[in-house]
């Protein structure tokens, strides 16, 4: 890699519940790290769990947009207490939340590229989205619009053939066009329309950042082998959709120079380079350095399954994203909403709000549970298209609840890897005798739910040194978007320590009783 410089990589993580940035070395050591939690750091925003939901209507579900906006201001202020020297920052990347859309309003981009040094940003974009709220993943109330989405297209199977996911209610094309029937006025206003990825990059840059092919897999409009938009699928979900999206880029593009406004404001180097954001579980990917072969499990609000592909498929559950990493290759995804949100309130009646507790529960049961089985579904679940709790007893009777703790949690926890395990089969996972499950996401600090999971994929479970590579995978993207024309990203993060065995399955076969 030459001689190491002094330069250092800042990468941002937008999720759900949190904005987390973090500074790497030239090497990719972290520096410092830092995040905003949107609920206790900004509660003026009157969010749970970084999102809105009203008991009238439980489908829906949005974020405010200029929230995202004041936790960049304020995340960059801690870094700055931090001690961080932002001179020093050659590049910056990040992931974000998949599927939500962000919609600037007329003028919008003006005001970007003509940001004051001398204001916050929320100041002077308070008013430069036409819709205050972005539909965020977590909603569900779009199923009309998906139905007219894949009728416009061709049915399921074309749109997933050409898009690489049947219509789902949480992606962006839905979303547009429930904006563009429900709130036409706004729409019309319209200037740009970003994800949430590409809104954080356009703030970097001081202009509409482009929507990456990873990311832009997740909307239902894309082409994810033409890399393009799908004309007919734009068509059925808002009219002149392809101009306020603008061109879709390689997922480590090189986008430009950071804004004027963070060089005048925060000391950055006139030279430090704005490289396309991504999803969050692409920019997993990315952090986890995932191989062909091994397989990802992402235990966050949302859990997600995913792996490499070198081929894209035609899936009926699940999606094929384009590949962060390289252009010509793919990734396969599952995602399950009640995550952990739903393992917080089991955690909460069963474990009073102790993790300590909720551990010794999990520990104190046999695996098999009795044959007690049981899924959880707080919100409207993905796949499957469920909602409850349904709690199963060893005769396979459904029942209303467990008589003790320790079978509810462990209920929780084997219910949940189950389920994954099963759906991933569908998808096409191939979980073998040299499966590797690389955990990341805040549960994946949790040895007890690690080794429930090492069981149920029989495989062993390995974990990075940081638990939030959506967060790392934006740093090493930053200097991998950087430096692409000399490095290959192997060689880039070849420096790197190889992730670490947090857990075996457990080998006795008798007592073992996933029998498949
Ligand atoms: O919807 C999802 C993926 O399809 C979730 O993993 C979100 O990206 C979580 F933010």
């Amino acid at each position: 890699m030459g001689a190491a410089s002094n330069a250092t990589y800042l990468g941002l993580d937008l999720s759900t519940q949190q904005l987390k940035a973090v500074v790497v070395d030239d090497e990719l050591k972290v520096l410092h790290e830092t995040s905003v939690q949107f609920d206790n750091d900004l509660p003026e925003f009157r969010t749970y769990g970084g999102v809105i939901q009203r008991k009238a209507e439980p489908h829906v579900a949005v974020s405010p947009t200029l929230m995202w906006v004041k936790a960049l201001d304020m995340i960059l202020d801690k870094l700055r207490v931090c001690g961080v020297d932002f001179s020093k920052v050659a590049a910056i990347s990040g992931s974000a939340q998949q599927h939500g859309t962000v919609y600037w309003g007329k003028g919008s981009r003006h005001q970007l590229q003509n940001l004051d040094p001398n204001k916050f940003l929320h100041e002077q974009l308070a008013m430069s989205f036409s819709v205050a709220h972005s539909p965020v993943w977590m909603d569900s109330s779009t199923s009309e619009q998906c139905r007219r989405l894949e009728d416009g297209v061709g049915g399921p199977l074309k749109l997933a053939e050409i898009t690489g996911s049947r219509a789902y209610e949480r992606f962006s094309g839905a979303q547009i066009a429930k904006i563009a029937q429900k709130k036409p006025e706004a729409y019309a206003i319209t200037e740009r329309i970003s994800l949430i990825s590409s809104f954080a990059a356009s703030l970097f840059l001081g202009d509409f950042a482009p929507i990456d092919w990873s990311d832009g897999s997740g909307m239902n409009l894309l082409n994810i082998r033409t890399k393009d938009w799908h004309q007919k699928a734009l068509e059925a979900c808002a009219p002149d959709l392809r101009d306020r999206l603008g061109t879709p880029t390689s997922s480590y593009s090189n986008l430009g120079p950071l804004s004027s406004y963070f060089v005048e404001r925060f000391g950055f180097d006139e030279k430090c380079r704005v490289i396309a954001f991504t999803g969050d579980n692409s920019g997993s990917l990315v952090g986890m350095r995932l191989k062909e072969g091994d397989v990802a499990c992402s235990l966050g609000t949302s859990d997600t399954l995913f792996l490499w592909l070198n081929e894209p498929k035609t899936v009926v559950e699940g999606h094929v994203l384009c590949n962060p990493i390289d252009d010509e290759a793919y990734m396969g995804l599952l995602c399950f909403k009640n995550g952990s949100l739903t393992r917080e309130r089991i955690r909460d009646t069963a474990a009073q709000g102790s993790w300590q507790i909720f551990e010794e529960l999990l520990d104190s049961t046999p695996r098999g549970n009795f044959g007690n089985l049981a899924l959880y579904y707080d919100a409207q679940e993905i796949i499957p298209f469920l909602i409850g709790d349904h709690r199963f007893n060893k005769a396979n009777d459904e029942i209303s609840r467990y008589s003790s703790k320790e079978v509810e949690v462990r209920a929780l926890i084997e219910g949940q890897f189950i389920a994954k395990r099963a759906h991933a089969e569908d998808f096409g996972f191939i979980i073998g005798p040299h499966t590797r499950i690389f955990a990341t996401g805040g549960a994946s600090t949790n040895k007890a739910i690690l080794q429930v999971l090492a069981d149920v994929f029989n495989s062993p479970v390995y974990v990075s040194e940081v638990a939030n590579s959506a967060m790392m995978g934006g740093a090493y993207q930053a200097k991998h978007g950087l430096l692409r024309d000399k490095y290959s990203f192997d060689e880039i993060t070849k420096s790197l320590p190889e992730p670490t065995l947090a857990c075996q399955p457990y080998d006795d076969a008798d007592s073992l009783q996933y029998k498949w």
